[in-house]
């Protein structure tokens, strides 16, 4: 499956021209909602949205919990735009696809991407419900040659060879824990390391005990490609895990995870959620003199 799908700047510009053509909104913050959190676009104020299906070269959500709708609004004094539904490689897109939003977000001028994913923790001090602020990512399918930057370089986004060991922005990781405590949620929020894996199915418990090993907190199939996309394009980022599952470790564990718990945990706390972006949102600082687009 090593995709050898490119996608020309030219397709970028298209779909940014059309969504400008469409909205008054010039987002300077896009967030992705991960599975059973699409309800963060609803705070959204003055909302336009359109459905992925309208918008030029944009894939379709094909997964349950991922509506598969771009929000652009005003949150906080800022302006966003919200991918209500995000794509993974499981559903079959390659991974440019995936990360298709990413760069067009960059052309209508984003400068700060938030992530936020449902995981499965792998360690004694992550619970169900918890939320992990994402210090670094191992990118699996990244590591093996899978990766959306694979192909010849596009220069007017960003150089061959990017860096990627300070990709979750320090200062919004500090914010958003003064932020936790502020709200009073600080005692189930942690940083931690999220790795990304294939998927579409679970672990396996040799394959957790693998990643427990490797120094990985929670373990999704998401986020690592639209990171490494948007810091080649220059993007601050921050990311969170919503812990939505133990990702068993034991052959005596009973439990077992599904996709309809994974979504029932984000409903649960969605507004834990929403509370905390909104407000990092609203005292995250903004560079107004810069205008990102390329
Ligand atoms: O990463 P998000 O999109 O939040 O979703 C996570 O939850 C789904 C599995 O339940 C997988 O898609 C996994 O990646
Ligand atoms: N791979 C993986 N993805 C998830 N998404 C939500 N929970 C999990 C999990 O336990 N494992």
């Amino acid at each position: 499956m090593h995709s050898k799908e490119q996608i020309s700047h030219d397709e970028y510009q298209k779909a940014a021209d059309w969504l400008t053509s469409q909205t008054r909104h010039r987002p300077q913050v896009a967030i992705i909602c991960g599975s059973g959190l699409g309800m963060l676009a609803d705070t959204l104020k003055s909302q336009n949205s359109f459905a992925y299906s309208d918008i030029p070269g944009f894939p379709q959500s094909t997964v349950q919990g991922h509506a598969g709708r771009l929000v652009f609004g005003e949150l906080n004094g800022k302006t966003c735009v919200c991918m209500q539904g995000r794509f993974h490689m499981y559903e079959g897109h390659s991974l440019c696809k995936t990360t298709f939003p990413i760069r067009v977000f960059k052309l209508l001028g984003v400068e700060t991407l938030i992530v936020t994913n449902a995981a499965g923790s792998l360690v004694d001090g992550l619970h169900i419900g918890d939320i992990m602020i994402i210090k670094d990512h191992i990118n699996f399918p990244g590591l093996v040659g899978f990766n959306p930057l694979t192909g010849p370089n596009d220069d007017k986004f960003g150089p061959r060879f990017p860096a990627m060991s300070s990709c979750y922005d320090k200062g919004l990781r500090c914010l958003a824990m003064e932020v936790a405590k502020e709200l009073d949620v600080a005692g189930i929020m942690q940083e931690g390391v999220y790795a990304m894996v294939g998927g579409p199915n679970f672990e396996s418990i040799a394959e957790a005990r693998l990643l427990h090993c490797l120094g990985v907190d929670a373990v999704g199939m998401s986020t690592a490609p639209e990171v490494v996309v948007a810091t080649h394009c220059g993007m601050r980022v921050f990311g969170l895990s919503l812990i939505t599952n133990k990702v068993g470790k034991s052959y005596e564990d009973s439990d077992s995870v599904n996709h309809e718990g994974v979504l029932e945990v984000g409903r649960l706390r969605s507004d834990t959620v929403q509370k905390l972006v909104t407000e990092i949102i609203r005292r995250m600082e903004i560079n107004n003199n810069t205008n990102n687009a390329v």
